[in-house]
């Protein structure tokens, strides 16, 4: 007699706060992990988004139904610090990960996700997730894996429902450099890689608050070279390194809860008259410094084919985003001018400080991955620094 059929067991859960349970297969980092779950709308680039800081404590849906089929590389890590796998914590995906055209070592996707120890789940109907996440918002969610299908309920509900979430957090701490160093790599080279400028024009210091690394290569590529100093420097240790320009990078968590320690230090960098530009988290850290306030959003922006107004040329542009956060334009003072919104909702995309060669933006013009409209942002932080100079060498 032949046995009985017996059901699969699903190797992955992902439990939501709300009890909701979705089942699939389990594949990468085996047990649990907790976060906010988002929903990612890009069509290439899942390597860069799962290694982009800014998705410490988040679960990443990709709504692009074929993950994995290009493997990993070295070369699409953005995080700075790969050994410390600062990046989203779980993801999930539509189609089972099938083998991969390219990865260095056996595996494929699966053995990339582990050794990252990113929990991910496929099999998963990510349109009804996505139309879940609109409805009722990003939810507290644990993420888990377990290869004999053996999981505690219970316990992953629980899990789900104590996690306080990311308002309140302030994750840059965790996903930064924790020390001073300079960026080496240079800008990228089709011909020769990678390689350190060799005369460079500009000093910058990058405040690290959960950086990627493509941002630093396009400043490099300017002609930059980078400094790169922990999220919690003191103003004077930054004038000390006699910046031209002075970047606030992208970054994780809660940009109010950042902001205690990081937002009198921009301030107080604000002061000296020195070129600031900022992007996402560090967008945000600026606006706080200036006065304003920033809200959490409802479903966030996540992808990589967003369009944005600027403002300040009438141009469109179709940008990266990644962020639940957003500044609240009503808040900004009236020396701060509004320069850039989002096309899809109305939100904030852009500052500009009246007078001042100080501004910053939402999404994230590195690109990493998305389209490379928003380049344009360093040539103008670049230009604003040469004005700067300018003007100071004539007084
Ligand atoms: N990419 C980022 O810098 C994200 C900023 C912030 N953590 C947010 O979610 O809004």
């Amino acid at each position: 007699m032949s046995e009985p059929w017996t059901p699969r067991r699903p190797t992955a859960l992902l439990v939501l706060a709300d009890g909701t349970v979705i089942e699939g297969d389990g594949i990468g980092a085996e047990g649990s992990a907790v976060g906010e779950v988002c929903f990612n709308t890009s069509l290439t680039g899942y390597q860069e988004i799962l290694t982009d800081p800014s998705y410490a404590r988040q679960i990443v849906t990709f709504t692009f139904p074929h993950i994995g089929n290009v493997g990993a590389n070295d070369e699409d890590v953005e995080d700075l610090v790969p050994e410390n796998s600062v990046g989203a914590v779980g993801a999930v995906f539509r189609a089972e990960v099938s083998a991969p055209s390219n990865y260095r070592s056996a595996g494929g996707l699966d053995a990339w996700l582990k050794s990252r120890g990113v929990v991910a789940i496929s099999g998963v109907d990510t349109r009804a997730l996505t139309a879940l996440i609109r409805e009722n918002g990003m939810p507290n969610a644990v993420i888990a894996h377990a290869p004999d299908g053996v999981f505690d309920r219970d316990a992953l509900l629980a899990q789900a429902r104590e996690w306080s979430g990311l308002v309140g957090l302030d994750l840059a701490k965790d996903a930064a450099s924790s020390r001073t160093e300079v960026w080496t790599e240079g800008p990228w080279n089709w011909d020769r890689g990678y390689g350190a400028h060799e005369n460079p024009n500009y000093t910058i210091v990058a405040i690290d608050y959960g950086t990627k690394r493509n941002i630093l290569r396009l400043m490099s590529g300017h002609g930059a070279r980078v400094v790169i100093v922990p999220p919690d420097a003191s103003a004077a240790e930054i004038l000390a390194h006699k910046p031209d320009g002075i970047f606030l990078s992208n970054g994780p968590g809660d940009p109010a809860a950042t902001a205690r320690y990081a937002a009198p230090v921009i301030a107080e960098l604000a002061r000296t008259g020195t070129p600031i530009f900022g992007i996402c988290l560090g967008h945000q850290l600026l606006a706080l410094a200036l006065g304003g306030r920033t809200m959490k959003m409802h479903q966030g922006h996540h992808g990589a084919n967003h369009p944005v107004k600027d403002f300040t040329t009438g141009k469109v542009e179709i940008v990266s985003m990644n962020h639940g956060f957003a500044v609240d334009p009503a808040s900004l003072p009236s020396t701060v001018e509004q320069t850039h919104v989002s096309l899809f909702d109305g939100t904030n995309c852009g500052l500009r400080v009246a007078g001042q060669p100080v501004f910053s933006v939402q999404h994230h013009p590195e690109a990493s991955p998305g389209p490379q409209d928003s380049h344009y942002l360093f040539q103008r932080f670049f230009d604003l620094i040469d004005e700067h100079r300018a003007t100071r060498s004539a007084a």
